[in-house]
């Protein structure tokens, strides 16, 4: 059973490394790509060091491949290590609005991973967080209408996101004028409302996801789903204020106790306390935190709730693994652990 990684000097790819060191995915053997430039790193998985090859133009000897290098080579090559027999996991957004290319995330709708052809999409970051929570509640209540409003960190953009805060912010504390290059405007003390392109209607790219996201994992089009995603200045970790209409009215106790038993939530809702959802809690942690529920002034008998979610693991490296992990339990994948 052997995995490769491409992409793995990036930001989800080194999360992924993390990851797969305590996964519980069996493998023996597993490869590590990235762009030519990066050819020879050796990169630490495990107590031991990898290294990094230059992804070749067509197959990989793999039989996972967890692709993070970026749609254009996702589309490009995808194609190619499928023929070679290979199941990939893609974390890009270039196949997740084929129809039989599944969109899956293993707590909301794991069996759909089951009928892939080749190829399964692993959400947008801010998707899937925010569907580990608002699934259960939509099984239960039948949401009819999701608002969501997003703060989203800069590692959201990759490896030089990251940079870009951190640079910005020493030149910005040393008095100079931070640049913006990620970004549309320097991100240091400034929030923007604009995450990738805009499109017809007014709303970005990054918005419609959400929309056209959310309806695929949770099957169903009648959804009415809409978004305003914002880029703040912190480095890790997507929080998300998310407004919800119901069929059936819910109490904040009754989705509080409900949210309490779903898998991949932890549910940090005590005011009085100042127990709620933040990235300084919720990087690093595998669980989405779900909290600030109450009922909406807006919809009778709906709820307002936020939560915190860090997009580089159940966002993108941890769902790629246990999408992995999933067909391996279901013996749907073809490798086989030697020994
Ligand atoms: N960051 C996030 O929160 C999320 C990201 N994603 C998606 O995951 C993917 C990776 O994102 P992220 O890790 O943030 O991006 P980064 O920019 O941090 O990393 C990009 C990776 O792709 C590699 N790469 C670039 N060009 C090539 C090439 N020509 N051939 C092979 N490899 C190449 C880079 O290698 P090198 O270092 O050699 O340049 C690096 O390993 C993207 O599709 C993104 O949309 C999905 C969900 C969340
Ligand atoms: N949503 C990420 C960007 C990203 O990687 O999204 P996607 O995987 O949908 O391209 C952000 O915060 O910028």
């Amino acid at each position: 059973m052997r995995v490769a990684i491409v992409g793995a000097t990036g930001a989800v790819g080194h999360e992924l490394l993390r990851v797969l060191e305590s996964s519980t995915l069996k493998f023996d053997e597993l490869q590590l790509y990235a762009s030519p430039r990066s050819a020879g790193l050796k990169l630490p998985f495990a107590g031991q060091e990898l290294t990094v090859r230059a992804t070749p133009e067509g197959a990989i000897d793999a039989d996972v491949i967890l692709a993070s290098a970026g749609g254009s080579i996702s589309k490009a090559l995808a194609p190619a290590w499928v023929a070679g027999g290979a199941v990939v996991i893609d974390n890009s957004s270039a196949f997740r609005y084929e129809p039989d290319v599944p969109l899956v995330v293993p707590e909301v709708n794991g069996e759909a991973a089951l009928k892939h052809k080749g190829i399964i999409a692993n959400p947008n970051c801010t998707t899937a967080i925010a569907v580990v929570a608002v699934a259960p509640l939509h099984r239960a209540y039948g949401v009819k209408r999701m608002i969501v409003s997003t703060y989203q960190a800069t590692s959201g953009a990759g490896q030089k996101g990251i940079e870009e805060l951190l640079e910005g912010t020493r030149v910005e504390l040393a008095g100079g004028q931070p640049q913006a290059q990620v970004f549309a405007y320097p991100i240091p003390f400034n929030v923007i409302p604009h995450i990738d392109a805009f499109q017809d209607n007014g709303y970005t790219k990054e918005e419609m996801k959400v929309v056209w996201e959310t309806r695929k994992i949770l099957g169903d089009d009648s959804l009415k789903i809409e978004c305003t995603a914002v880029r703040i200045p912190t480095l890790r970790t997507h929080s998300e204020a998310i407004t919800l209409e119901l069929e059936r009215p819910a109490t904040p106790d009754e989705a509080r106790e409900l949210l309490r038993q779903a898998p991949g939530v932890e549910v940090r809702d005590d005011p009085a306390a100042r127990l709620y959802p933040m990235p300084l809690t919720a990087t690093r942690k595998y669980d989405v935190e779900v909290g600030r529920i109450r009922a909406s002034l807006v919809f009778d008998g709906g709820l307002e709730l936020f939560v915190a979610g860090d997009q580089l693991l159940k966002g993108a490296a941890l769902n790629a693994v246990q999408i992995a992990e999933y067909l391996q339990a279901k013996g749907a994948l073809r490798g086989r652990v030697s020994g």
